[in-house]
């Protein structure tokens, strides 16, 4: 099932520019179209979780609202401007997984320098160490920092140019569950200053945890787009696993109440919301038998959403 909530339509009507504006973007490497059609505006303010599994897509996206990378097809615009004017502009700035430290300097000394190359920072170095809850290991060398300590350099250093839009390519890969939460709580504490925030993320419990909005990628293309509320209610649903030989998809997916249904040789996969009303079909107008009743979990829905049947790209 793909869920087809348009949070435009939901939302109040939409009177200024959008902070990222991608439509019909599509973008190939080789034989690879690792963008195939993106769509997507996002509005100031928003905090958006770009979900899906690895080569999905995520990382190209963000590369083109950084300017990193160019669309073949489609346009991007932040905040109604190229993406590269609005790097350029300090409209926009971006928390990358690694790279980019000086394990010999300390802390404060590093938003320092960072401070001056940028010229004239709209955050103070002592401002932006303070909103990434840095303050109390702002001399210690970065050398010796954990790696969600480094991860919230890194987005202090984000905050200099005090960026309408902070764009996060899987900022928390390979930290410990504290590290993970102390980056959050700075992250969420500054986006709720009306900050709009996008993040790439492979961990769905941030997503749901964090994320306003969660776009789930796949191959390229947007599968499902909603609230985190939707997301939850989506993942609320539940699976009839029966045996029926001979099950045709189609058929499956016509019965009332079913969302979504799979063969798998001779055991079907119906998934939906009432499954009452599935089952009780199944069992009065088909040979089904063997009928097991299960809810899905968000990871399930995760995999039901981005899963691949078809050949790997
Ligand atoms: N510079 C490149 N040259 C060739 N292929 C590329 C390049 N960059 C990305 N790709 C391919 O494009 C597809 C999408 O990659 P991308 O990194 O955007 O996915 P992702 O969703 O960020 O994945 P991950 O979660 O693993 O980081 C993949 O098949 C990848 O191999």
């Amino acid at each position: 099932m793909t869920l087809t909530t348009a949070p435009e339509a939901a939302a109040a009507p939409d009177t200024g520019t959008a902070a990222v504006d991608l439509d019909g973007v599509v973008k190939r490497f080789g034989a690879v179209t690792a963008v195939d059609g993106i769509s997507l505006r996002i509005r100031p303010g928003e905090v958006v979780a770009l979900l899906g599994p690895n080569g999905a897509g995520k990382t190209t996206t963000v590369d083109m609202l950084l300017g990193l990378a160019r669309p073949d097809r489609g346009t991007v615009a932040v905040y109604g401007r190229p993406p590269a004017e609005a790097v350029g502009l300090g409209l926009v700035s971006a928390v990358m997984q690694s790279g980019g430290l000086l394990k010999d300097y300390t802390v404060a000394e590093t938003v320092r320098l960072t401070a001056v190359l940028f010229g004239k920072p709209r955050t103070a170095a002592g401002e932006a160490l303070r909103r990434a809850g840095l303050t109390d290991v702002a001399k210690r060398l970065v050398g010796k920092c954990s790696g969600g300590q480094q991860q919230r350099l890194r987005f202090a250093m984000a905050l200099l140019p005090d960026p309408e839009l902070l764009i996060l390519d899987e900022p928390t890969t390979g930290m410990d569950v504290a590290g993970r939460h102390e980056f959050w709580t700075a992250i969420r504490d500054d986006a709720a200053r009306g900050r709009t925030v996008i993040f790439a993320t492979h961990y769905l419990e941030e997503a749901d945890a964090y994320a306003d909005r969660v776009v789930f990628v796949r191959r390229g293309r947007i599968v499902a787009d909603g609230t985190a509320a939707e997301v939850k209610a989506l993942a609320a649903g539940r699976t009839v696993r029966a045996t029926l030989p001979g099950a045709r998809q189609e058929e499956l997916a016509a019965i009332g109440g079913v969302d979504r249904a799979e063969v798998r040789g001779d055991t079907v996969h119906l998934h939906g919301n009432d499954t009452d009303r599935i089952a009780r079909h199944l069992l009065t107008h088909t040979t089904a038998r063997d009928l097991e009743i299960t809810s899905r979990n968000l990871e399930d829905a995760f995999l039901a959403l981005t899963a691949d049947e078809e050949t790997p790209r």
